[in-house]
């Protein structure tokens, strides 16, 4: 026992010496600080909890904006923000960069090979009929609707109430809940009534499949990447905590795929996916099940990001408001409208659209993706990646590049987006906000029209102040960007005079 404990006293004190003296490889500024033997970890541990900010510090400092990281046991990866490097992996040697074997297994049991976590053949077929289906106008008619329901008959109500009796209201949770039924409806046509229903088991699954995004999300920051494993061996802690959100989700969603599959000829006029899915091709239960959850991962907790972002940076930027305002006022008395907003006339709001895209080029709602190399390669500006190595492009760093926004990539200005009053549109390589290439998001007009039908309706009756305006929120970082702790926000009416009189609730 005594030698033992005198051996294991002797490995403490060699551990202390080695990490004590312990210098850098790379001990210049430039790129990540590199250990031998420990890589990357120690600066990535001692950064985690800032891991967006970090990151886009050591890239601003990058000549390139592209710097390699490396973590022990694990494979050596790059992480860029240099639009040139974006469009050779999404496009240009698309084949090359597949999401891979490490993104997919981290994410298998939640999302099995559903669009979002598939590759090759698995992938095609479901984008093909997908996009099929995304470019019809009766889908396009079907989301309007939708949207339409839930503002009118729950989100405008609800702040209806709170601004008459001057309650705080988070935000982040409204559209969080608002964007879960819409996009239920949109996968299933099932309504979770998350929003100021009263949808006990909607809202069960809902914060199942929250639990399950975020923890299959937290096993890519696993310090070591067997960790995860392990536990999910054992099955304890996090691990044990997905294996039930899991289940739930996926009883859920088996009840409803199951009762419409053995109701086959009445899927005939229904337009969500799942019905597309089933009429055009022959699908096992397994596979309709992670068609649909892939779409509303896709779905969930993008635009609700995007608008929770824009609603705090509004709170002081009065200027922005008004012209906002302005807009919406101006389109109204154009189409005499009344009530919910048309297609048609969300598409003129051209202020509004570049207020939001201005919003996501600072705080995108997916700020870094990945993808796996399949063979050596050089990228664009020189950066070689060995085969296996994963390749992340870091789109919340790129919107603060100052090469490749100019000197003010760090103001919120909206006007960047507009020529002679018109929504201009960019490079999808220099903003890869929704993706770019064969993979570009499916869901982008979709996810406007729901983003400026809320954000139109409700600031044409309610001026929205967030409480802590002045402070940047921290966020969470799961598979979309987050504000950790919700945005809290109080409302008032706004001046009848200036609303359409048919328009109140
Ligand atoms: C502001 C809102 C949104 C943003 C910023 C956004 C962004 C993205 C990004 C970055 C990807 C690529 C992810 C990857 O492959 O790793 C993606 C893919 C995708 N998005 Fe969106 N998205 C949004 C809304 C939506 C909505 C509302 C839907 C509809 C359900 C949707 C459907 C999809 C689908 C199906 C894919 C997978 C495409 C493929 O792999 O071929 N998205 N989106």
């Amino acid at each position: 026992m005594e030698l033992f404990s005198f051996l294991f006293l002797a490995l403490l004190f060699t551990l202390y010496l080695y990490f004590a003296t312990l210098k850098p490889r790379k001990t210049n500024t430039k790129g990540f600080k590199d250990y031998p033997l420990i890589g990357t970890l120690p600066e990535f541990l001692k950064n985690r909890h800032r891991f967006l900010d970090w990151t886009t510090q050591v890239l601003r400092d990058c000549p390139t904006n592209t710097a390699v990281f490396s973590r022990p046991y694990s494979s050596h990866g790059v992480i860029t923000a240099n639009p040139d490097n974006v469009e050779h992996m999404l496009k240009t040697r698309f084949q090359n960069y597949p999401k891979g074997e490490r993104f997919i297994n981290h994410l298998q049991d939640f999302l099995g090979n559903g669009i979002f976590n598939s590759d090759s053949e698995l992938w095609k077929v479901q984008r093909k009929i997908a996009s099929h289906e995304f470019s019809t106008k009766s889908l396009r008619n079907f989301i309007v609707n939708t949207v339409t329901t839930e503002l009118q008959t729950r989100l405008l109500p609800i702040l209806s109430k709170a601004s008459q009796t001057n309650r705080l209201l988070d935000l982040q949770n409204l559209f969080e809940r608002f964007a879960f039924d819409n996009v239920c409806k949109l996968a299933f046509n099932v309504d979770p009534a998350c929003l100021g229903g009263d949808g006990t088991a909607g809202a069960e699954f809902m914060s199942a499949f929250e639990d399950a995004a975020v923890l299959s999300s937290g096993r890519f920051m696993s310090a070591l990447p067997f960790m995860w494993k392990i536990k999910q061996l054992l099955n304890i802690g996090t691990e044990r905590r997905l294996r039930k959100s899991i289940t739930t989700v996926h009883v859920f969603a088996d009840s409803i795929i199951r009762s419409r599959l053995e109701s086959r000829e009445h899927t005939g006029d229904d337009e969500d996916l799942l019905s597309r899915f089933i009429r055009t091709q022959e699908s096992s239960p397994e596979f309709l099940r992670d068609v649909v959850i892939s779409f509303i991962l896709a779905g969930r907790d993008t635009t609700s990001s995007a608008l929770t972002w824009f609603f705090w940076i509004l709170s002081s930027r009065a200027h922005v408001r008004r012209k906002i305002q302005e807009e919406i006022a101006r389109v109204r008395s154009a189409t005499r409208g009344v009530g919910a907003f048309g297609y048609e006339e969300l598409r003129e709001m051209h202020y509004l659209h570049a207020a939001l895209t201005e919003t996501m080029r600072l705080y995108p709602p997916v700020p870094v993706d990945s993808k796996n190399c399949v063979d050596d390669d050089v990228l664009p500006d020189g950066t070689r990646i060995g085969k296996g190595w994963f390749v992340s492009y870091h789109t919340y760093a790129m919107g603060r590049m100052e090469s490749v926004w100019g000197k003010d990539c760090a103001e919120y200005n909206p006007e960047r987006w507009l020529e002679n009053g018109a929504f201009r549109t960019e490079s999808p390589f220099r903003f890869p906000v929704f993706h770019a290439g064969p993979r570009m998001c499916l869901g982008k007009e979709m996810a406007y029209i729901q983003m400026k039908s809320i954000a139109a309706s409700v600031m044409e009756r309610f001026e929205i102040e967030a409480v802590d305006k002045d402070t940047c929120p921290e966020h969470v970082l799961s598979l979309t960007l987050r504000i950790k702790g919700g945005l809290a926000v109080r409302l008032r009416t706004r001046d009848t005079q200036s609303v359409h009189p048919n328009t109140r609730v």
